[in-house]
């Protein structure tokens, strides 16, 4: 019996990770498979890198070439942003190619499409990588889907600015020493911006809003916010108080709307997320039936990510749930969502007054004020007092109490 053709396209640490995985685990997937696999070709930008690859591969800078083989069953995308990603996995599609995708920026602006474009072509993709690394948080939400009506995801979605934090916290590194030992373990994006600037974990929260919601927010009305701002000194002074910062993705519905966000927020001790540490990622879906499911685990790097495109082969090719019958899912909101109140920490660098606010927590040298509120206050709060930082707090704080603001 014929042997199945992969083909690779990059050969970074994600590439790298799978072409290493198949020839590790050849015996593994003959036996879940029942044939063989073969990686036939690689794709990768630079000729003249020495890479270690088996001289029977075709290794070529020519996507063309790759198309021209007589048989490729599977391609592997792992290179990095929208194009030339997008044209070649349509053309892959086109071609009669299953597709297994890392690719979050890519694949969140064009999931849908590609999927429809799967659909026409009886094939299949798989993007469980595109979501936290080795989490395998797309093949749980899908078996959720069928009774269950998830009402909120939330969690760490982005490895290398968790380690950042956990690296300047535990370690007293910089930001730039944690952001460059983060990518010389393969965490960071080759511009880590999309990393530190929160575009990166908006890109998977955009991905999963789409298969829990059938649906996406209006990508403007979500507030995304990295980790930038965030300085070494501000760590150490809420660690003082029990807390810890940490980059929040959460989508949900509130009163029939899908409502999102993706910022710095502090996550007390008694809160599940306070201990997710380093590149560790973790994500808790919130079912009507099944109430909180969490997944914790590897959120980037070489071997975890190549876990979840290896494991994506058999999805794709032993016909698991088909993905695209979830983007014909429509959005349906139900009695139960509500808006929910959110506590907040203010932190406020120097004496200047805070305007709206009329009681102070904490020490007089630390400045602290918390407040229970809603967004709108809170925004409002931000314009007057713009000298100051505003933090959602996650889990209890021992503080007797706090000020209460309405809008
Ligand atoms: N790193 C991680 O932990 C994770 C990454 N991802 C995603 O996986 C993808 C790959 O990431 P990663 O491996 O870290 O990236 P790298 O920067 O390590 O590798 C990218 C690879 O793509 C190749 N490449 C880039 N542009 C082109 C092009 N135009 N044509 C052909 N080849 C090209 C590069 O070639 P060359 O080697 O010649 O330069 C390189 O081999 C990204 O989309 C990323 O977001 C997802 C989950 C985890
Ligand atoms: N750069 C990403 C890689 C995985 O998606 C991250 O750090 O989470």
């Amino acid at each position: 019996m014929s042997s199945i053709k992969v083909a690779i396209l990059g050969f970074g640490t994600v590439g790298e990770g799978v072409y290493k995985t198949i020839n590790t685990h050849k015996a593994k997937l003959e036996a879940v498979l029942g044939r063989k696999v073969e990686v036939a070709a690689i794709l990768i930008k630079n000729k003249y890198k020495n890479r270690g690859i088996d001289k029977e591969t075709l290794v070529t800078d020519d996507f063309n070439e790759i198309l021209k083989l007589k048989k490729i069953d599977v391609v592997v995308e792992a290179i990095v942003g929208q194009e030339p990603a997008f044209t070649y996995i349509q053309r892959a599609i086109q071609k009669g190619c299953h597709i297994i995708t890392a690719n979050k920026e890519m694949y969140a602006i064009h999931g849908r499409f590609l999927q429809k474009l799967a659909a026409e072509n009886n094939v299949s993709i798989g993007f469980e990588a595109t979501v936290a690394g080795g989490v395998p948080i797309i093949q749980t939400l899908q078996q959720l889907l069928n009774i269950n009506h998830i009402v909120k995801i939330e969690g760490i979605l982005n490895g290398t600015s968790n380690y950042i934090l956990s690296e300047m916290r535990a370690r007293n590194l910089s930001f730039n020493e944690a952001l460059k030992s983060a990518q010389e373990k393969g965490y960071a994006e080759a511009n880590p911006t999309n990393d530190i600037e929160g575009y990166d974990a908006f890109y998977k929260l955009m991905i999963l809003s789409e298969i829990a919601f059938g649906g996406k927010p209006k990508w403007e009305n979500v507030p995304r916010e990295g980790i930038t701002a965030i300085t070494a000194e501000q760590i150490q002074e809420v660690e003082k108080i029990g807390l810890r910062f940490k980059l929040i993705a959460s989508i949900q519905l509130v009163e029939g709307e899908i409502i999102g966000s993706v910022r710095p927020t502090l996550v007390s001790e008694q809160h599940p997320l306070y201990n997710i540490e380093g590149v560790e990622n973790s994500v808790s879906i919130e079912g009507d039936i099944v109430g909180r499911i969490t997944l914790q685990g590897p959120g980037a790097g070489m071997l975890p990510t190549a876990s979840a495109m290896v494991e994506d082969l058999i999805h794709v090719l032993v016909g698991g749930k088909k993905t695209n019958d979830l983007y014909q899912k429509s959005f349906v909101g139900t009695e139960e969502d509500k808006k929910i109140k959110q506590c907040w920490l203010m932190i406020q660098p120097g004496e200047a007054e805070l305007k709206g606010v009329s009681t102070f927590m904490g020490s007089e040298r630390d400045h602290h004020v918390l407040l229970e509120a809603d967004e709108l206050t809170i925004s409002t709060l931000r314009k007057e007092n713009h000298w100051a930082s505003f933090f959602e707090v996650l889990g209890e704080l021992n503080y007797k109490d706090s000020v209460r603001l309405t809008s």
